[in-house]
């Protein structure tokens, strides 16, 4: 089981290597299950509504406004123009967000900081394992859901983690604009908790960055393989991955 997050800032911009790259893990017998963001389309609508909204600690301060436009944005847009791209690919592929099903279940972060921001609390993964059964990849927005029923805006790829966490995946890969974590220009081929540290402290990881790396440590409890890796180019191929990769065992 791979679970790939599909970056906000590569998703007007995939390869088509990128699809035959996922192409060839499903054809390698691998269930794939995809989350996906959709930041910068947010912010782009957010503006042309002119609805203020800002970052703390890189979470989007999401208060009800806030909260119906990430909703539109990610479960209509950017949900149906990723399964789409995937079909035109050659990939089976159905959208769902975290309310179906009660997908992604999520209480607030912190009402008063942050708003409608949500963290996952339990992964029901029924029916991933369903469409995942019948040879679909589940294409996720990282919507989550209370039991009153209210939503709340998930950071994706604290959602791609924890659903890798739940479905003890194989491998979760973040997919991006850059080839991976980069170092003096150049990338980083594999990472460990420690070297990751080093690199927060003295700057060279930043921006969006940083919540990718904490959620790939965070995910290495449970997942094997940790990748960050280009949605640009390819990232893998005939069992060969390109990017940063972090291991299991270097943090046990
Ligand atoms: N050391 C680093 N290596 C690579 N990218 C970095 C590094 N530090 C900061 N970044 C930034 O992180 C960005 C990726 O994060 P983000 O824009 O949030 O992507 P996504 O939408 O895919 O989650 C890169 O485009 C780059 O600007
Ligand atoms: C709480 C929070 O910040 N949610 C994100 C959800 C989308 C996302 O994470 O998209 P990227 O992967 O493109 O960054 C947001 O509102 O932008």
């Amino acid at each position: 089981m791979i679970v790939i997050k599909c970056g906000g800032s590569v998703l007007h911009e995939l390869s088509p290597s990128f699809f035959t790259s996922v192409k060839q893990l499903r054809e390698s017998g691998l269930d794939v299950v995809i989350v996906h963001g959709g930041g910068p389309d947010i912010g782009h609508l957010l503006q042309a509504l002119n609805i203020p909204s800002e970052f703390v600690n890189g979470l989007r301060k999401t208060t009800k406004d806030v909260l119906d436009v990430v909703e539109m944005v990610l479960n209509g847009k950017v949900n149906k123009t990723l399964v789409s791209l995937l079909q035109t690919n050659g990939i089976r592929a159905v959208g769902l967000s975290g309310v179906d099903d009660r997908l992604l279940q999520a209480k607030p972060i912190d009402v008063q900081t942050l708003g409608y921001v949500g963290e996952v609390v339990h992964v029901h993964a029924k029916m991933l394992h369903m469409l995942l059964r019948h040879g679909y990849v589940p294409v996720i927005a990282p919507i989550g859901v209370d039991e009153r029923g209210q939503t709340y805006n998930i950071n994706a790829d604290t959602a791609a983690s924890a659903i890798a966490q739940a479905l003890s995946a194989d491998k979760l890969v973040f997919v991006t604009d850059v080839a991976g974590i980069l170092k003096n220009g150049e990338v980083v081929k594999e990472a460990t908790a420690q070297t990751i540290e080093a690199m927060m402290a003295d700057g060279t990881i930043s921006g969006g960055m940083i919540p990718k790396v904490k959620a790939a440590l965070h995910a290495l409890h449970s997942v094997q393989e940790v990748a960050i890796v280009s949605g640009k180019a390819s990232f893998y191929k005939e069992g060969t991955w390109h990017g940063t990769m972090m291991k299991k065992e270097v943090y046990v």
